[in-house]
């Protein structure tokens, strides 16, 4: 089987990215994730660049990779200055890494404007500073910059610069499209090029400027590439480089060709979750293959075909790089959608049931008054049980008041007062809050905690507020969406109304409800339906026995 080298460059390249600052320990533990997942390569920083890459290659020597070789970057000699003086060869020579990688100039226009030197200083630069390191025993990568522009301007100095690298001793080229706006066809007439005038094998680093990075980085591999360089989730400069988690699945599943051991695809999804997490970047939901969107099915068509044969809608099993498949319950779903959710939940329903029918048109009528189902799987569970399943609510609300005091030069001041039923007995209490809407989740939460003492464990993790109707302002009806975790699951959960409190609560409601339902509370019901029904549990709430 035909085989690539994995090149990973997240930790130069990715943080190159806007927004991305890693720590030296951010940086060895993706670097370790990275061994762990079989990468061939990884690219440990610029040493002569900063203090913190110095201290990534110094502390990494404490925490030797497994499988991969590491490589500090660099770029060739300065101009006019000899190798073994140059600060920043010696820094990747000092970072006591086996292999090098050294970039240089291919571009003729580069080599006047950027370094200001004639075309054969520039080579002069390439051949010795590749020499040099070879010299003292270490492997050395030469990524060719601009290799695709170059060539288009001046093919034949281009393909000079390259030769001259591989006739130094490096042990591979690689063809770098810095400025990511060349097209996979000619990266596959120029990689051809390239490999036509060396002897040693070429490579493949594209950036992402017209979105192409992961079509022209397997065009080069069919064009012969033996190494692809590229970063998780594709972070890089400007618009990113080559997404490999995008590239590995598309070579190891589409084109048959070897790359990181096969049983290592399905901690892909978790790879490029971790990644992001460390780099404090939310994950992108519709990230090719590993992003949470990539195997969720909406459209009713979709997920009915889905039904018969997984292969109608999806290009790979969802599996085979460790993600999974998903249902989305909307406005758009059919009967197919629905059976799928019962089926998850452990429920039966039949295709013809009235109350499919039922729960179908009652979503599509809240849908239509600004409701979304498709992130709020607590209160469509919620709506299912309690049309059907013998649900009971844990608790219900009798009445709810808000107290809000704005004054000058004192903070605002909010207080929820509230009363509802939990069994058979009544429960009236206030709480306070930073705001209106913490105000009402604490009352509900001391209200409710001698009940149910898991939703100490409950914890709101995200409550975002989206205006449904814009042109009627402030009366214009809210959607609030509640995400709610408890160490151990995340739901969320949906409400909607013309007045924001109302809207807060019906999610919040979901949210505690949901939690019960879910939670552990219900294997240990049994004290909790003492303290329902009938005995008095202590706490702040006032209870009163009706
Ligand atoms: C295509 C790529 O992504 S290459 C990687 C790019 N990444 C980075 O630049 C991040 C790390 N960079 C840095 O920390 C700094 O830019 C340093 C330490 C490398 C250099 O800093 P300074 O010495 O202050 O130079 P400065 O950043 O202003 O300019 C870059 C210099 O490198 C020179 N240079 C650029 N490419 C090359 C090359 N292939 N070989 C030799 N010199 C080069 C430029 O001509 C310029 O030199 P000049 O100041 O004599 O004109
Ligand atoms: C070397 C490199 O990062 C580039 O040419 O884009």
């Amino acid at each position: 089987m035909p085989s690539v080298k994995i090149y990973d460059t997240t930790l130069r390249d990715g943080a190159q990215a806007e927004g991305i600052s890693f720590s030296v320990e951010d940086k060895i533990k993706i670097a370790l994730r990275l061994d762990k997942m079989g990468f061939h390569y990884i690219e440990g920083g610029w040493p002569g660049s900063n203090p913190k890459d110095l201290e990534f290659f110094k502390k990494i020597r404490h925490c030797p990779l497994r499988h991969a070789r590491l490589a500090a970057f660099g770029s060739t000699r300065k101009a006019g200055a000899a190798a073994e003086n140059d600060a920043s060869v010696k820094a990747i020579i000092d970072s006591g890494v086996q292999v090098a990688t050294i970039f240089g100039k291919s571009w003729d226009f580069h080599v006047f404007k950027a370094l200001g030197v004639t075309l054969e200083e520039n080579l002069a630069m390439i051949r010795e500073t590749v020499a040099y390191l070879k010299s003292r025993g270490l492997e050395v990568i030469y990524d060719a910059e601009h290799f695709f522009d170059g060539c288009k301007a001046n093919p034949a100095y281009a393909l000079e610069t390259i030769r001259a690298a591989a006739e130094s001793g490096a042990s591979a080229v690689v063809l770098c499209d810095t400025n990511g706006g060349t097209l996979p066809a000619e990266v596959k007439e120029l990689v051809e090029k390239a490999r036509s005038v060396l002897g040693v094998p070429v490579g493949i680093h594209a950036h992402n400027d017209g979105e192409l990075a992961v079509a022209n980085t397997l065009a080069a591999v069919q064009a012969g590439a033996e190494q692809v360089q590229g970063t998780v989730n594709g972070y890089g400069e400007r618009c990113g480089n080559a997404n490999l988690c995008s590239v590995i699945p598309n070579l190891t599943l589409k084109c048959g060709i070897e790359t990181i051991p096969r049983e290592k695809l399905v901690h892909l999804t978790d790879l490029s979750h971790f990644v992001s997490e460390v780099a404090n970047i939310s994950p992108n939901p519709h990230q090719p293959f590993v992003g949470a969107s990539a195997f969720a099915h909406k459209g009713g068509v979709h997920v009915s075909a889905l039904l018969k044969d997984s292969r109608t809608y999806e290009h790979i099993s969802p599996g085979e790089v460790g993600n999974r498949r998903r249902v989305l319950v909307s406005e758009l779903s059919g009967m197919s959608n629905l059976l799928y959710k019962y089926k998850e939940l452990n429920l039966d329903i039949e295709r013809q049931s009235p109350e499919g029918k039922r729960i179908l048109e009652d979503i599509k009528k809240l849908e239509s008054q600004g409701f979304q189902f498709e992130d709020a799987e607590g209160s469509f569970e919620l709506l299912v049980r309690k049309t059907n399943h013998g649900y009971r609510d844990p608790f219900i609300l009798e009445a709810l008041r808000l107290l809000v005091e704005i004054k000058e030069n004192t903070p605002a001041y909010s207080e929820a007062i509230i009363k509802m039923r939990v069994g058979d007995r009544v429960v009236h209490t206030a709480a306070e809050g930073n705001g209106p809407v913490n105000a009402l989740d604490n009352a509900l939460r001391k209200a409710l905690y001698d009940f149910y003492p898991c939703i100490g464990s409950m914890h709101l993790t995200d409550y975002k507020v989206r205006v449904l109707e814009e042109k009627d302002g402030t009366g214009a009806a809210v959607r609030v969406h509640i995400q709610t975790g408890d160490g151990k699951r995340s739901w969320g959960t949906v409400g909607v109304s013309r007045n924001i409190i109302e809207a807060s609560w019906q999610a919040l409601a979901d949210s505690i409800s949901y939690g019960l339902l879910k939670g552990d509370h219900l294997a240990r019901n049994g004290e909790e339906e003492k303290a329902v029904n009938g005995k008095k549990p202590a706490g702040n709430g006032s209870l009163q026995t009706n």
